[in-house]
């Protein structure tokens, strides 16, 4: 499937070429002692229409690899291509308007303006594309009635609840035609019920012909992705097929060391705690089907949008 990415200077073919390409990635922070390699030579094709999952410790590079993906951070060699478009090299400004017009980005921090309400939070990066007003505002109603909070379009931020926010802040994202949605950590904001349903979201608009890239911790998130790529100290060291399967997901390695630290794989427990999927005494991940019969309308209204659980 190809689809057209309008704005008023360009178009941008999705579909031909991979949504998203890492060739040789790497990434390092510091110097001398405090040198960290948080990404040692990945490599990754996403393809519009694909949903790909992102596991892994803490510390194994998986929001470094999300930022670079997004073209919020720069590698220190290799190259990121997003849309057949390579990043390096880009002017600011460039960089800026791609990032705007093909990608949509949830930050774990959800970075949403207080002085604006959720609507104009939402229409602000289709303004910024130079739609007119009227039918950004048209459009960040449909998002936020697609994640179930059209009734808080003219709320401001701090009159919200920290889930509310986390459904503004993915209606930001997903507002507009983006090619390449990058999700880091999206339901961490959200009770599981309003979870699930965010990734149903996220699955519909890749079902829809956007590629998806998922950092989540939870097996369970992650069974919602068509393959899973698994980090560890900055390289891919694993992947399941396609698509991605509960039991698949059985025999995936441990989403951070037993006793392992950020960034330090032999050190203390990671400071967020064991992840609920994963079974210390199986040595695997227990996958939790409670949510998943309750396919309908999680969102009130509005409901899902159909995506389909594989
Ligand atoms: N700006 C930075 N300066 C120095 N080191 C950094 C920086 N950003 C990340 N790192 C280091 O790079 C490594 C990878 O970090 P990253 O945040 O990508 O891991 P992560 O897998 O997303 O971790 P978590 O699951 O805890 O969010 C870590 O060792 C981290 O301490």
């Amino acid at each position: 499937m190809t689809t057209a990415l309008t704005s008023p200077d360009a178009q941008v073919e999705v579909g031909r070429a991979p949504a998203l390409e890492l060739r040789g990635v790497h990434r390092e922070h510091g110097r001398g002692a405090s040198r960290v390699q948080a990404l040692r030579g990945v490599d990754l094709v996403v393809r519009a229409g694909e949903l790909v999952a992102v596991m892994g410790p803490s510390g194994s590079g998986k929001s470094t690899l999300l930022a670079l993906a997004g073209g919020l951070d720069a590698p220190t060699s290799g190259e990121v291509l997003v849309a057949g478009t390579t990043l390096s090299g880009q002017s600011p400004r460039a960089l800026a308007a791609l990032r705007r017009r093909a990608l949509g980005y949830v930050f774990q921090n959800l970075n949403l303006i207080p002085a604006l309400t959720a609507v104009e939070n939402v229409m602000l990066p289709r303004e910024l594309d130079g739609i007119s007003a009227r039918a950004a505002r048209r459009e960040a109603r449909a998002a936020l009635a697609e994640v179930g909070v059209a009734d808080l379009a003219d709320r401001f931020p701090d009159d919200m609840s920290g889930g509310q926010q986390q459904r503004v802040a993915i209606a930001r994202a997903l507002v507009g035609p983006r090619g390449l949605v990058l999700a880091d950590e999206p339901t961490g904001a959200l009770d599981s019920h309003t979870g699930e349903a965010v990734l149903r979201v996220l699955r519909a608009r890749c079902d829809a012909g956007s590629a998806g890239l998922l950092v989540t911790h939870e097996a369970r998130h992650a069974a919602w992705a068509d393959r899973v790529i698994f980090l560890r100290d900055g390289l891919v060291v694993d992947s399941t097929g396609t698509p991605a399967t509960p039991e698949s997901l059985l025999g995936a390695p441990a989403p951070f060391p037993a006793d392992g630290a950020r960034g330090d794989a032999t050190a203390s427990p990671a400071p967020d705690g064991p992840n609920p999927g994963w079974d210390e005494s199986r040595g695997s991940y227990e996958i939790d089907e409670s949510d998943e019969s309750e396919e309908s309308d999680e969102f009130g209204e509005s409901g899902e949008s159909g995506g389909s659980r594989r």
